[in-house]
């Protein structure tokens, strides 16, 4: 899929824009803080309904307005879709072909994009978060299923922590409430566990010889899902609906006492080994990179072997990072078959035929054209 054009208003810096891109690789050049990222940022946006680098929706809107608008048209295998998404400071109002979408979780997914941004190569090596967050967008994109579930979970997380707090502070005593709240975090706990199993094990064999092959053949990359409630992989969601029963019954005491949900999937984690070493521990910088390159590459092949499209890849800031090895190996990748975005302050250091044969524009100052 490709995105032929994007109309934005009052989004960040820009007032008015309406710009047409080409489906292969579109560099996007302009000094610093001029407007590249919150382009990029965007075409994301449009795609996710949220950003990748705030999660607060309302600095996504232009100083002193009300509202942003994206709208863009995508070009699919099975035809033309058109994307608006409208924020305001009361939430966001999202339309696909004109009609409006009650649920964001059902408009999340129709544009799949993958983001490849600074923030990117610290998945290795930053917070739990980061990574919660990194294979939470990943299936929602691919899941509807997922993002709905996903939903729920945060609502009955947030329910079941007010309900601790009253335990905790005795304004309740009676504990009855607490066990129906269990009983359904855990009906949402497993869905949400079982397939980011799933999902880890398609990814996995996917990042495994890609990173083989940028690592020239040197490393073999596996990634390890870390649970809060340990099950056996393939357990039956109704073997694992009984693990985290037990679990829960036996940490009931401690989450009273610290009026907290103390495990669950908000408190899992993702570890990444490289040739049996934990990256986080002893990788090198040049490893956590290739890691986090590897599983962006392999997200996108993902995206296509369960959709039957290739996705559109937004590279924010992180070519001029890569090594020319590297480089050329990501460039070679996506050739032809995946529209791509690129920003950067300069070309120099970007070495590569397939940025010889891009379409190229010029921000500055929250106005972009298009120079050829
Ligand atoms: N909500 C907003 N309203 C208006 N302007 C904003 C808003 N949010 C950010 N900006 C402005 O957008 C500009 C930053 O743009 P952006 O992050 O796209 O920079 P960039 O061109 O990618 O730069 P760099 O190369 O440094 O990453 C800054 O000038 C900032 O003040």
């Amino acid at each position: 899929m490709f995105i032929e054009d994007i109309i934005l208003k009052n989004y960040r810096n820009y007032l008015n824009l309406s710009i047409s891109f080409e489906n292969k690789v579109n560099v996007i050049l302009g000094e610093n803080a001029q407007g590249k990222t919150n382009v990029m940022e965007s075409i994301y946006v449009l795609a996710m309904a949220k950003s990748h680098r705030t999660s607060n929706d309302k600095d996504l809107i232009r100083w002193d307005e009300e509202y942003a608008k994206i709208e863009g048209r995508v070009q699919k295998r099975n035809g033309p879709l058109s994307l608006q998404l409208v924020i305001s400071k009361k939430g966001k109002k999202a339309k696909s072909n004109h009609l409006e979408q009650q649920k964001l979780s059902q408009y999340v997914g129709s544009m799949n994009v993958v983001m490849f941004a600074p923030e990117d190569l610290h998945l290795v090596k930053g917070s739990p978060q980061v990574r919660r967050r990194f294979i939470d967008m990943e299936i929602g994109q691919v899941s509807a299923v997922y993002l709905h579930d996903l939903n729920q979970y945060q609502k009955i997380l947030q329910q079941r922590n007010h309900y601790l707090k009253l335990l905790q502070t005795r304004k309740q005593t009676d504990k009855t409430m607490l066990d129906v709240l269990t009983s359904q975090l855990v009906e949402v706990a497993t869905k949400i566990v079982k397939k980011r199993y799933e999902f880890l094990a398609l990814l996995q064999s996917w990042a495994e010889p890609i990173h083989r092959g940028i690592s020239r053949g040197l490393e073999t990359l596996h990634i390890q899902y870390k649970p809060s409630i340990e099950v056996l992989e393939n357990f039956e969601l109704s073997k694992m609906v009984d693990v985290y029963e037990e679990k829960f019954a036996k940490i009931r005491d401690r989450e009273i006492e610290r009026g907290v949900t103390l495990a669950g999937p908000h408190r899992d984690d993702l570890a990444f080994f490289v040739n049996e070493k934990d990256v986080q521990t002893f990788g090198s910088q040049g490893q956590q990179r290739t890691t986090a390159l590897s599983l962006k590459l392999a997200e996108i092949e993902l995206i296509h072997s369960e959709i039957g499209e290739y996705p559109i890849l937004l590279l924010d800031d992180v070519l001029s990072e890569l090594d020319d090895f590297r480089q050329s190996h990501l460039l070679n990748t996506i050739q032809g078959k995946v529209q791509t975005f690129v920003t950067t302050t300069s070309v120099d250091g970007i070495n590569h035929d397939t940025l010889r044969h891009a379409a190229t524009f010029q921000v500055a100052a929250g106005e972009m054209t298009k120079l050829k």
